[in-house]
């Protein structure tokens, strides 16, 4: 069914340099949450204090009551056990084919017998598409490929976290829409929480259930995919539909100047919340909200067009 992940409070500084201050957040159980934010935010760094590899400066984590921001190595140890993570690059053995790559946390977590670890690393495999594949090094296969080798290898110990940092980097727009089917197939079948860190706009607009954004060493906003889609507030209006005119420059935040000049510039109309992407076989998830639910419950008039089969969306100004 998922696990919660309450973050409350969290700042996060190396030496004299604040990432992010004051995070607060509630990613629900068995939900699709993605993370976004300007390159250098801090996105990887958030993942990373999740699973305990850094430690916060302040503020708790808690998952299944312990907080893993002060928790002993030996409760962290536990806690571990119930993620799974899909690295940038996969972080594949390149000396490994891809069955003892997917095999390697059970040989080292487990004390299951060679026979019952074949029946495991075969249901990934099949899962993530790469029957047959097994033989294969890392270098041999595709980018995409390696990616959903590394997926399954997240999958192996059934965890009830998967973190994605970055699925899609370095992937074409079709593998991306490919792997972003994977990801909310898989949710539907194994009902984990799934936190997706992204720079992909699209994927934002069209996967998750809710959508978080760092900015500016703070958490900008952070909720259902519908309040962030259909907000007027500038920092993620500007991101959300990847634009060049709002706070963010090329480096981090516009100066004065820069803003003044921009001043009278009228906003394109956001454009329409595209449906969110559904399992393939048609059958909801079980975190699934109907479309346009938060909106009205919030007395919000999405933008014209929103919830349309078929749209065609215009991102970009
Ligand atoms: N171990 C570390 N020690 C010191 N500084 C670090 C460490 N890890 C990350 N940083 C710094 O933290 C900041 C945020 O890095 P992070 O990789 O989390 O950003 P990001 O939002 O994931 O960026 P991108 O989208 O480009 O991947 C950067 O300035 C980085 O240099």
């Amino acid at each position: 069914m998922g696990v919660e992940i309450k973050v409350d409070d969290l700042s996060k500084s190396f030496g004299k340099q604040l990432i992010w201050g004051d995070v607060s957040l509630t990613i629900p159980a068995g939900e699709i949450c993605v993370m976004l934010g300007p390159s250098g935010t801090g996105k990887s760094v958030f993942l990373k204090t999740l699973i305990g590899l850094l430690k916060p400066d302040k503020g708790s984590i808690l998952i299944e009551g312990t907080d893993i921001a002060s928790c002993s190595e030996k409760e962290l140890y536990e806690i571990r056990k119930l993620f799974g993570v899909l690295f940038q690059d996969g972080a594949m053995f390149g000396s490994m084919n891809l069955y003892d790559n997917v095999a390697f946390p059970l040989r080292e977590h487990t004390k299951k017998s060679e026979s019952e670890i074949r029946d495991i690393v075969m249901e990934k495999m099949d899962l993530v598409g790469l029957l047959g594949a097994e033989d294969k090094l890392p270098g041999e296969i595709s980018g995409g490929m390696r990616k959903r080798a590394g997926l399954a290898r997240a999958l192996v110990l059934d965890p009830e976290i998967v973190l994605f940092d970055e699925p899609d980097s370095g992937l074409d727009p079709v593998r991306t829409s490919f792997l972003n089917q994977l990801i909310i197939d898989l949710n539907a079948q194994i009902d984990a929480t799934f936190l997706i860190v992204t720079h992909d706009v699209n994927t934002a607009r069209t996967v998750p259930d809710n959508i978080g954004l760092l900015y500016h060493r703070h958490l900008a906003m952070f909720g259902p995919r519908e309040m962030l889609l259909s907000s007027e507030e500038p920092v993620v209006r500007q991101f959300l539909n990847a634009q060049r005119v709002g706070p963010i420059g090329m480096s981090e935040e516009k100066d004065a100047d820069e803003l003044e000049a921009e001043k009278g510039q009228e906003l394109p109309p956001l454009p329409p919340i595209p449906l969110q992407q559904e399992p393939s076989n048609g059958i909801p998830r079980r975190s699934q909200r109907e479309p346009g639910v938060w909106c009205r419950e919030n007395g919000i008039t999405p933008p014209p067009g929103s919830f349309q089969e078929n749209m065609n969306m215009t991102i970009g100004s």
